[in-house]
């Protein structure tokens, strides 16, 4: 079992290259087994998840080269079976997106029920609900999601609730189906306009990804293409967050900075500066940061993936801020974490009333998720002391090279794996 180790109290300096997005990425690299041509993925992350999905589409017959440590070559042409049943799949979320390109393509699609961070319940009636809109049965037998149709035909749908997953799922499954679909309350993020403009470049039509009305009209081909994933807008909120957190000057490389809108506009709020430029943001915080309410919504509004981050950045902030998440009724789990550290925080149902504290002191707490679990490494770089991370390989499903990286921007990191090692960082860090 791998740890972080932090010696907190330096404020982050310098610049930090952002990688590829892995939501956008997980989708994309299923949608990539909908030709028999070869597709060239660019700029993928190097995170778990990512390689946990291409080890599951290799396991059913597509060919996958890395070409490069953030590049892949995908030809799904000797694709044998539409039955994922690999070990490892129930550990992503994005195994899901396996439904939906093995359905558009092949009318059938057994893929085991999805697992990824436990932060709610979850469900995926929708993508469901979705597909059967499209003339597939759908049941469930033995944890797997099994779905077929003799056709696809296309329909009007609408998400009763604003779902990423579904959005994707149902787009790449109405991308072969017969004639025109329509998703109405559709999901509006980034990667969701990257997922749907990587299948028009394999020749999908899909019109409108980015609004709230997605129209897609069903080919029955797919062809090769060579495509670049946007990059990671959590990702580098997290670096933004640090910056904030640690009272630094951090310049956030490779970024589209219109998708880091609510995260920028809150940063200013608790009194950071924030420079755009064409694809990087520098995030400069000289004082003690101010407190805020914050809410997550679906894009554009605050996203859930950033709310563990401005958690931790409210607990050291002045005043008394208000977090209220909307989307998933579990992803407060930090916060038990937090208060070992000496943060002052009660939470109530969906709302987290946290009063600022002047300081965080080291400990050793748990990452409960992926961003929860980076939230505590900012905590730690923010803190006074040391602080251990265990339970990092949630951490690692979606951050690449994280403690490299922040190295780089000054922190005092180290991944470690045993008691000797820690002894070893605690020695030379004094
Ligand atoms: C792999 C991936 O991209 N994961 C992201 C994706 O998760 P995921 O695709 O699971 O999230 P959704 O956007 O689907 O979920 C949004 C809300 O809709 C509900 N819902 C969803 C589907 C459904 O069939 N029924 C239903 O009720 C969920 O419980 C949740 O309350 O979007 C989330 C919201 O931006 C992010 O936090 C996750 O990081
Ligand atoms: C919650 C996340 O991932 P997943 O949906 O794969 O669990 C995330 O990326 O923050």
């Amino acid at each position: 079992m791998e740890q972080y180790i932090i010696k907190g109290g330096n404020p982050l300096a310098g610049e930090v290259e952002i990688g590829g997005a892995k939501n956008a990425a997980l989708g994309i690299l299923a949608a990539a087994i909908m030709t028999d041509e070869t597709v060239r993925v660019d700029n993928l992350p190097d995170v778990q998840d990512i390689n946990v999905l291409l080890e599951a589409i290799s396991e059913i017959g597509a060919s996958v080269t890395r070409v490069s440590r953030t590049s892949a070559l995908i030809n799904g042409s000797g694709i044998g079976s539409v039955s994922v049943d690999y070990e490892y799949i129930k550990k992503i979320r994005a195994s899901y997106y396996l439904l939906g390109a093995l359905l558009g393509k092949y009318k059938k699609a057994e893929v085991p029920l999805p697992g990824g961070c436990n932060i709610g319940s979850r469900p995926i009636d929708l993508h469901l609900k979705g597909f059967k809109a499209l003339g597939a049965k759908v049941r469930i037998s033995h944890g797997a999601i099994i779905a077929e149709a003799d056709h696809l035909r296309g329909s009007h749908i609408y998400l009763d609730t604003v779902s990423v997953g579904a959005t994707i799922n149902i787009m790449m499954a109405a991308a072969m189906a017969e004639g025109r679909t329509i998703i109405e309350n559709a999901a509006k993020e980034p990667h969701v306009v990257d997922a749907a403009n990587f299948l028009n470049s394999m020749g999908a039509n899909i019109k409108g990804a980015g609004t709230d009305v997605i129209r897609i009209r069903g080919v029955e081909k797919l062809h090769a293409t060579e495509y670049s994933i946007i990059p990671d807008q959590i990702e580098a909120g997290t670096f933004m967050f640090a910056a904030a957190a640690t009272r630094g000057d951090v310049i956030v490389k490779n970024v589209i900075p219109k998708h880091l809108e609510a995260t920028t506009a809150k940063l200013v709020e608790i009194g950071c500066e924030v420079e755009e430029f064409d694809d990087a943001v520098r995030v400069v915080a000289t004082k003690r940061l101010n407190n805020t309410n914050v809410k997550t919504l679906p894009y554009p509004g605050y996203p859930t993936d950033m709310q563990p981050q401005i958690g931790v950045a409210l607990a050291i902030a002045k005043g008394t801020s208000i977090v209220t998440e909307s989307i998933f009724e579990n992803r407060f789990k930090y916060v038990d974490e937090l208060i070992r550290m000496g943060a002052d925080i009660k939470v109530e149902g969906n709302t987290a009333v946290i009063y600022g504290t002047e300081k965080l002191m080291g400990a050793r707490v748990s990452a409960p998720d992926l961003r929860a679990g980076a939230a505590l490494v900012i905590a730690g770089l923010a803190a006074e002391g040391i602080t251990i991370v265990d339970d990092i390989v949630y951490i690692q499903r979606g951050y690449e090279n994280f403690e490299q990286k922040l190295r780089g921007l000054g922190a005092e990191i180290e991944r470690v794996s045993s008691e000797k090692e820690i002894q070893k960082f605690k020695l030379r860090v004094g």
